[in-house]
């Protein structure tokens, strides 16, 4: 779409600095608006509804154009980032048109998805992470930052799942690749929506090497570098904030893989998306941005170190012990503001007047936070905490005595800097105080000497100061000493030789202190920006403890109280526990708690129980409590006891992988795999009905070969619920698995749940009393009723027969045919119609005792499932 005719000078520059950056919008600097061009117009013109017009709409060619005014872009660049695009801002640079006879401009800053910092009110308590990238054989070099707070982290992982997992967590939405790396998993990334940034040339400015200095481990190395040098070149400005790279190593905190965090609903709610109703909403007293990101952190990488999660957990016993100085912490907690932020924009150079007032008002609460907590410190267990509250009062102490109480938001307004901090900027001040002291002294003089009593002086910023005469007194001016300089409609304003001279000081005196105010205050942020380390480590205490006078409150709140945590293969033992966030949600009265007993000798509890009677929620609340007390927090219990697990693997509900586009049952048989090969001993696993997503026969048979799995090669402690009733029998012999089940009672044909987990097994899937509360018609509900007692009754026979003949590895689900009107209507024992097959024939028999003849435990859930489906397509023949 560029135009090929002879282009004028600025668009020449136009294209030049286009050419440099052609995966961005450049929002082209011209006086007060920005501008995009050409295909940056018309994609702009449909993205963010600008009127699309045309630069040289004179000439043959014209250009597409569309333009924002300077003072609402953030806007339009918030709505582009948001979409995955980049932009680059061009701007007209000082000093114009001394060279070129034109006006001079650059890229000042790209702007990316991962880059971008969001002021906007709320998003404080979330970070924006852009991760890098690179391999090495088989293994990964991944690094991440947030640039607005400067932290730097940086791991080895020796498995591409493990990069996906760590990307999907930090839910980045930028990741930088060199051009070398793997295209097929450049297209994976994109797939998740992340947008593939490049950088092959790696060069690090000493200004950041910093960072990567103490990294040994070359791989960790060379990813940090890629990050820094793609940092440099968007965001050409000072980078001093970022932190000392960090080495972690994800097994050292307790693995949550994606699906987890997604079926917790740890950060993000599985229906809305948002951060309500989910466990961080619930976590959630912190009183500083700091804290709330820290404890989102906190949430997805819970502790394996028994002596860790103990030190955590005194700080919360002692904080609850003492109700007085909490509040005080608290009160004092609310204000300080985000120093980690301030930092970064100590850094960028983009403080001013009024962020370094937040700083010495957060600067101030130090001293009076670290004498409450001394307080409270009797077992020495805020030692760490109190290690990291520095108060920096040296740069307090600067701010105080340099800057303004309420100082204006730009400093080139002038009037930031105190009175008495510079002498040079106090004469200054004089002067022009003198001067306009002068100034209406000669108003005074002036109209006695000529008798004019409405003459007045004015100022404005083309003509400077000047006398104002109206035209009905212009006879009495005196004409000698009085110049004209500009007439009104109604007045004639004049000058004096004198008025001149003092105008002239007091103008001069203005410039120079605005400029000295200027560079004043430069000073002082390079000042603080020299300690922008000893603020950082201050943040990172006060976060610490934010988080845990938060899990303090909801601590008392909902009645938590202390887990012990013992070594593994230990019992988990949990006396009237609770969904922390159903609870609260419900209310405390409504809750019905239940107890997890899982000793030593058991590791399966096989959940059965009516629709909608709790079993998910039980699962969860297992769930959550194991990551709560991992956090260091307290749990929703009157006593807890329970291993401190290494991973958690889920398999809830019946969420579609929107990524990739899989079936419910392929995600299904994923989330199970990923399970079963990476589970041990020590993890725990959730699976809520497993094989619902297929046909009975392989939901049965899968959902029983993956309990046998578990017990007999994974031992890990497993919730396993399920419809299959069948399945309640293998108690018989798998020593390791225990029946409980969710009570309910039906009184006069209503069903009441219970909410109450019971030992043993569940007589009843109630599934048709659940579908009448869901309002299903009568005469539907009528029909179901009648097929479930001929069901119940052929699977009766067929355990009879079964009985008679000889034992079989796996019991096998009931394949009833109910024929209505000729039709061949096949059901599953729970009512689900399925594909119609064919009554059990001579050759169906053969099929199904093949059936029984296939060792599924020698299969993975997903060469059985391959197996049974195609043997079910012979049965179907
Ligand atoms: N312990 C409890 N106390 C009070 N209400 C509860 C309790 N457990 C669950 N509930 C309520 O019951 C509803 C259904 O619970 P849940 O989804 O866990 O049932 P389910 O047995 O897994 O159902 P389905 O088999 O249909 O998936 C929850 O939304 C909650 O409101």
């Amino acid at each position: 779409m560029a135009a090929k005719k002879k282009q004028t000078p600025m668009m020449v520059q136009y294209q030049q600095i286009k050419d440099q950056y052609p995966d961005a919008f450049l929002f082209y600097r011209i006086g007060d608006f920005y501008e995009l061009f050409n295909d940056d117009a018309i994609k702009g013109s449909q993205l963010l509804e600008l009127t699309l017009t045309a630069r040289n709409k004179s000439v043959d060619n014209p250009i597409p154009m569309c333009g924002v005014p300077h003072h609402a872009v953030q806007n339009y660049i918030d709505i582009l980032i948001d979409k995955g695009y980049k932009v680059a801002i061009c701007e007209q640079l000082e000093d114009p048109r001394k060279a070129t006879g034109m006006v001079k401009r650059d890229v000042i800053q790209l702007i990316t998805p991962g880059t971008i910092i969001d002021e906007k009110a709320g998003s404080a308590k979330e970070n924006n992470y852009l991760t890098a990238v690179v391999k090495d054989g088989d293994d990964y070099g991944f690094a991440y930052t947030d640039l607005s707070t400067g932290e730097m982290k940086v791991s080895r992982l020796d498995r591409l799942d493990a990069v996906i997992n760590e990307m999907m967590s930090l839910q980045t939405k930028e990741v930088v690749v060199s051009h070398e790396f793997p295209a097929a998993t450049v297209k994976r990334f994109a797939e998740m929506n992340i947008l593939v940034s490049y950088e092959d040339e790696v060069t690090v400015q000493s200004e950041v090497s910093f960072v990567t200095q103490h990294i040994a481990d070359a791989l960790e190395k060379r990813v940090l570098e890629q990050l820094l040098t793609y940092l440099i070149a968007t965001q050409k400005r000072s980078l001093a904030h970022l932190q000392p790279a960090v080495e972690y190593e994800p097994s050292q905190f307790l693995k949550l893989d994606h699906s987890a965090q997604r079926n917790l609903e740890l950060t993000q709610s599985l229906s809305t998306g948002h951060k309500s109703g989910t466990l961080l909403w619930l976590l959630d007293e912190t009183k500083t941005a700091m804290g709330g990101r820290l404890l989102k952190q906190w949430l997805e990488r819970p502790l394996l170190n028994i002596r860790q999660i103990e030190r955590r957990q005194d700080k919360v016993a002692a904080l609850l012990k003492h109700y007085f100085e909490r509040s005080e912490l608290q009160t004092n907690l609310t204000k300080v503001y985000d120093l980690e932020r301030l930092a970064g924009r100590v850094a960028f150079g983009s403080v001013n007047g009024r962020d370094l007032i937040q700083l010495k008002t957060s600067l101030e609460q130090i001293p009076k936070i670290k004498d409450t907590l001394l307080k409270i410190n009797e077992t020495k267990a805020f030692d760490d905490v109190l290690d990291h509250l520095d108060p920096v009062d040296d740069i307090r102490d600067l701010i105080a005595r340099a800057i303004v109480d309420e100082p204006p938001l730009s400093v080139k307004e002038g009037g930031v800097i105190r009175d008495g901090y510079n002498e040079q900027l106090d004469q200054y001040r004089d002067a022009m105080q003198n001067g306009k002291q002068w100034i209406a002294a000669l108003e005074t003089s002036e109209r006695e000497k000529t008798g004019i009593h409405n003459l007045k002086i004015g100022y404005n910023h083309v003509f400077g100061y000047y006398i104002e005469v109206t035209k009905s007194n212009l006879a009495q001016v005196p004409e000698a000493r009085y110049t004209r300089k500009q007439t009104l409609t109604n007045a004639e304003r004049f000058s004096t030789p004198e008025l001149k001279e003092k105008e002239q000081l007091i103008l001069e005196a203005q410039d120079k202190s605005t400029a000295l105010e200027y560079d004043l205050f430069a000073e002082i942020r390079e000042q603080v920006k020299q300690q922008i380390q000893r603020l950082q480590k201050l943040a990172q205490g006060v976060a610490a403890l934010d988080v845990l006078q938060s899990f303090s409150v909801v601590s008392e709140n909902d009645h938590y109280v202390r887990p012990k945590l013992v070594a593994h293969k230990h019992d988990i033992e949990i006396v009237n526990g609770r969904h922390p966030v159903v609870e609260r949600v419900l209310g405390q009265q409504k809750y019905i708690p239940n107890s997890v007993t899982m000793p030593k000798d058991t590791n399966i509890l096989l959940i059965t129980g009516p629709n909608m009677s709790g079993k998910s929620t039980y699962m969860r609340q297992l769930a959550l409590t194991v990551i709560m007390a991992q956090m260091g927090c307290f749990v929703p219990a009157d006593q807890a006891t329970m291993p401190v697990f290494d991973q958690i693997f889920t398999r809830i509900g019946a969420a579609d992988d929107l990524i990739s586009g899989e079936s419910t049952f392929m995600v299904e048989m994923m989330e199970a795999n990923a399970a079963l090969s990476h589970a041990t001993a020590n993890s725990l696993i959730l699976f809520d009905e497993i094989g619902r997503g297929t046909a009975t026969y392989d939901g049965m048979a899968l959902a029983q070969a993956i309990i046998e799995f578990i017990h007999d090669h994974v031992h890990a402690k497993t919730l396993f619920s399920t419809h299959y009733h069948e399945l309640t029998a293998l108690e018989d012999h798998l020593p390791e698995l225990k029946n409980v089940h969710v009570g309910a009672i039906e009184k006069n044909g209503e069903l009441i749940f219970l909410h109450k987990m019971m030992p043993g097994p569940a007589d009843k899937s109630y599934g048709i009393h659940v579908a009448k509360l869901a309002g299903l018609p009568d005469s539907l509900l009528k029909r179901a009723d009648q097929v479930l007692q001929k069901l119940e009754k052929q699977g009766a026979e067929l355990e009879q027969q079964q009985e008679t003949a000889p034992a079989s590895a796996s019991p096998q689900p009931a394949v009833i045919a109910e024929s209505n009107a000729g039709d061949e209507q096949q059901l599953s024992l729970f009512g689900e119609p399925e594909q119609p097959v064919k009554s059990l024939d001579k050759a169906s028999q053969t099929v199904l005792k093949q059936i029984k003849q296939v060792n599924l435990m020698n299969e993975t859930p997903m060469d059985a499932m391959n197996l049974l489906n195609e043997l079910q397509q012979q049965l179907m023949k």
